[in-house]
């Protein structure tokens, strides 16, 4: 089968479907550059979209890989998560050889941005697939005269058959802020992470990677750039008060975020700023 890029309409939004190796593909809308699909070659559909995702750009899409920029969640004046996640982004590059497919989108500033962040600035999103490897790089590009600071994430939704058989490994001896219990912070002591409750953790300066095991999924989780890991399910009663999410959709996912959530991020004039997240089928 032949890798390449389509343009496609996805729930009546433009979007982009990678088609990779062995029968991968990916699916990228413009809306927001938020990766909504991603199919490994055993046919599996390895992100959570919630069915009562809304997708008219009055709110953010529920599910897939939601770019937080450049407010991480509601820590600070700005509207929770920021301010590019309901933008149409337009395509910059588009690419495909014998093992990958790979697209970027990009946003900038504008009039609307710029009255409530008063910062020149362009984003990335460049979005690759292998056979069992996505590839997400966030590259925020400071186009002003004078340094910024922001937060954000790359927000992933992981499809999970049920969140209650998930442990996730790999945070073993980190503090975490635990927003889910007053924001205090705790030093993580178990080797395994299970999801039993609420949770709503911001693990800080992770430098090793994840290992997810749920059912018979295991995906190691790698990021560059990002100091933080952020983990998020909102469980029962939290799903229910979510207009965009399904009353059992809190069973199918597992929020495993590559962020900068606690530590702001420098940008000095005309200069560059990656972060990464790689998900592996292992
Ligand atoms: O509902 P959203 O704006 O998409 O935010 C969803 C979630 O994102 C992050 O994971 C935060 O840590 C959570 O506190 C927040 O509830």
């Amino acid at each position: 089968m032949k890798t390449g890029i389509e343009d496609i309409e996805f729930h009546g939004i433009p979007a982009l479907r990678l088609l990779g190796p062995q029968g991968s593909s990916a699916v990228i809308s413009k809306l927001g550059a938020q990766v909504l699909s991603w199919i490994t070659p055993d046919g599996r559909e390895r992100l959570y979209l919630s069915d009562k995702a809304v997708f008219d750009g009055s709110v953010a899409i529920r599910g897939g890989v939601p770019v937080c920029f450049p407010q991480f969640s509601d820590r600070g004046d700005l509207p929770k998560h920021g301010l590019v996640r309901t933008r149409v982004w337009s395509e910059s590059a588009r690419r495909s050889g014998d093992d990958y497919a790979l697209v970027t989108l990009e946003t900038g500033d504008d009039d609307t941005t710029r009255a409530l962040w008063p910062h020149a600035f362009r984003l990335e999103l460049t979005a690759m697939i292998e056979a069992d490897r996505l590839d997400l790089e966030l590259c925020v590009v400071n186009t002003g005269t004078a340094a910024f600071e922001f937060t954000g994430a790359l927000h992933t939704y992981v499809r999970v058959v049920q969140v209650e058989d998930a442990a996730l490994e790999g945070l073993y001896g980190h503090d975490y802020r635990d927003a889910a219990n007053g924001n205090r912070v705790v030093n993580e002591s178990g080797t395994e992470l299970a999801v039993d409750s609420e949770t709503d953790r911001v693990y800080r300066r992770v430098r090793r990677p994840q290992l997810l095991r749920a059912g018979n999924l295991s995906l190691g989780i790698q990021q560059q750039g990002f100091p933080d890991v952020v983990v998020w399910n909102p469980w029962v009663e939290k799903c229910a008060a979510l207009a965009d999410m399904p009353a059992d959709g809190w069973r199918h996912m597992l929020c495993i975020e590559a962020a900068a959530a606690d530590d702001r991020q420098e940008v000095a004039a005309g200069d560059e700023w990656y972060g990464r997240q790689t998900l592996v089928v292992v």
